[in-house]
């Protein structure tokens, strides 16, 4: 039988893998581009290939007109570059109040190798316990991070995922470590479904390439942010991501099949 989890999974991706474009960062980093005009992101993203987006929840009001049917993700927390400590995220929402704003699932970060790593590992833990209680999935974004961590080492990023795994989250995003054969061993730390964040914007063939990195590693997709919504065309880049995602494409394809330079 279908699970509520299940069930709400398939709104979040497509059979098993995911193009997810968070765009929680207006409390990071405040209305970068992309932000302030988020309505026709949502929809670019959405039309383009995205399977969810991923808000704060008072950002709710401006999402579900203009994502075209997919699906809504609220973030559980966060911090702002310009305060004392940003790996210091706190709590801004619960499992009841994005279900209350209409979401489909609900996501958490945590700072894996952070001063703060403790008390988000009980956080983490609290969330997935009240979300297992609505059949609300959970994206656990677990990041290895903190004094003296290397946030690309793969020994870190896969305990960040076994972690997230274990503290019992459907889904875990990490950063990437560089290639397809180390981000391998991450893959294999978890038997859950992996994605990664994009990090900072790079050029569409970076972006493209780390994607299809990550499928060649046995990655389940993305949860990439800047790249796609800071991006001049973020339909496009979103059509070029889900090709390689939902389609197997080459990098060449990829762009090629969105409309993208394949040298840019
Ligand atoms: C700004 C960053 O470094 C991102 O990786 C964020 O930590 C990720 C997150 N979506 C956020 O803005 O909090
Ligand atoms: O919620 C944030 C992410 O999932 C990743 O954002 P980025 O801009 O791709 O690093």
């Amino acid at each position: 039988m279908t699970s509520g989890i299940d069930a709400r999974l398939e709104r979040i991706g497509t059979d098993g893998s995911y193009v997810i474009v968070p765009m929680d960062h207006g409390i990071t980093m405040g209305a970068v581009q992309g932000l302030k005009d988020i309505e026709s992101t949502i929809d670019g993203v959405t039309s383009g290939g995205a399977d969810a987006v991923l808000t704060q929840k008072g950002i709710a009001p401006r999402v579900h007109e203009n994502k075209n049917g997919k699906g809504y993700i609220v973030h559980l927390n966060g911090s702002t570059t310009i305060g004392p400590d940003e790996n210091d995220k706190r709590v801004t929402g619960t499992v009841e109040e994005a279900i209350r704003v209409g979401a489909d699932a609900v996501s958490f970060h945590i700072n894996v190798g952070s001063d703060h790593e403790p008390d988000q590992l009980t956080q983490l833990s609290d969330v997935t316990e009240t979300a297992e209680r609505f059949g609300m999935p959970v994206l656990a974004m677990a990041y290895a991070r903190g004094p003296g961590v290397d946030p690309e080492d793969p020994e870190a990023l896969g305990h960040a995922v076994r972690l997230a795994e274990e503290l019992g989250a459907d889904v875990v995003k990490t950063g990437y470590s560089g290639d397809a054969e180390s981000f391998q061993h991450v893959v294999e730390s978890t038997r859950l479904p992996v994605v990664i964040a994009g990090g900072s914007k790079g050029t569409d063939r970076d972006t493209i390439e780390m994607v299809r990195g990550v499928m060649d590693a046995g990655g389940a997709g993305v949860s990439m942010g800047r790249s796609i919504f800071q991006h001049e065309d973020p339909e496009a880049i979103a059509h070029a991501v889900a090709g390689v995602v939902h389609h197997d494409l080459s990098t060449d394809e990829a762009l090629a099949e969105a409309g993208l330079a394949l040298e840019a």
